[in-house]
């Protein structure tokens, strides 16, 4: 088979790349043992500068998470940049136990406007970007199971040239984007909250170099120049702990999530 195997992903705390990769590594396992996989890694801002185009020999593994329930809206642009010219997609969304709401559903038909054709789509879990505990190790062994499978009925169904469409579970028109609430139950908007930085720091700079924004700044990185995504990348990288949220209504919907949605989650899985 003369098929370019892709793997596109955008993983600040690397669980999204995680699935990706797996699912990636997999088809190409079953399709050209040992074929190199092309891997667009476009977490990192300088990345989602240069333009992607592929043809119908490619297949691409596209995965974002799910943030609000929704593609993270600051990727938009981008992925409405990235062209399929025919290409097989494979869209992969990875939420944190919540819900991923429309998120699969919005990101098919971002590929499908861009000329993909959409064979497969999966929601994954992976430990949330502001828990430790919450799917805390997700994907895990199970999971990876499950994509190894998932990744070989992508296979057969390449194999099979029936490359029909797929339906996936959402709704349309999107809802909103998911907002968590204060304690008098009203909703409350965290996109202003930034991390603080505690005496731990010892300014190793490894927090500037994984802000998907590109917001710290490099000569103190204690201050943004730009927007915080709440991604969880400098707080989960830091080897010394440093970095901190203590904005009340972020630390109370963290601990919501934390209680409400702690029974575990299965990946969907839709060819
Ligand atoms: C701003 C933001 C919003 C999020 N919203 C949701 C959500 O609506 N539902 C959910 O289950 N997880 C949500 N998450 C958790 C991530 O989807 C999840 O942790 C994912 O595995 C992170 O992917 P990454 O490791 O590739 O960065 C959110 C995370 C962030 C940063």
């Amino acid at each position: 088979m003369n098929k370019k195997i892709n793997a596109m992903y955008f993983s600040p705390t690397g669980t999204t790349k995680k699935i990706v990769s797996g699912i990636a590594e997999k088809i190409s396992e079953n399709i050209d043992r040992g074929k190199t996989i092309n891997t667009i890694d476009f977490t990192l801002p300088g990345v989602r500068k240069e333009p992607v185009a592929f043809t119908g020999d490619d297949i691409v593994v596209m995965g974002v998470p799910v943030y609000a329930g929704r593609v993270p809206n600051v990727l938009l642009n981008y992925l409405s940049s990235v062209t399929g010219n025919g290409a097989c997609a494979i869209a992969t969304v990875v939420y944190g136990n919540r819900n991923y709401d429309d998120a699969l559903v919005e990101l098919k038909d971002i590929l499908e406007l861009n000329g993909f054709k959409v064979i497969a789509g999966g929601a994954f879990i992976g430990e949330h970007s502001f828990s430790k505990t919450l799917a805390k190790d997700r994907p895990d062994q199970k999971d990876m199971n499950m994509v190894n499978d998932f990744a070989s009925q992508i296979y057969a169904k390449i194999n099979s040239n029936n490359l029909e469409s797929i339906t996936v579970k959402g709704n349309k028109p999107y809802r909103k984007y998911y907002m968590p609430k204060n304690k008098e139950g009203v909703p409350v908007d965290i996109r202003k909250v930034t991390p603080k930085t505690n005496e731990h720091c010892t300014d190793c700079k490894l927090c500037v170099e994984v802000c998907p924004m590109g917001s710290i700044d490099y000569e103190d990185t204690s201050q943004l120049n730009g927007i915080c995504i709440k991604c969880g990348a400098c707080i989960k990288t830091c080897p010394n702990q440093a970095k901190y949220y203590d904005d009340e209504n972020y630390l109370r919907h963290k601990y919501e999530l934390e209680i409400e949605f702690a029974d575990r989650k299965e990946p969907e899985l839709f060819l």
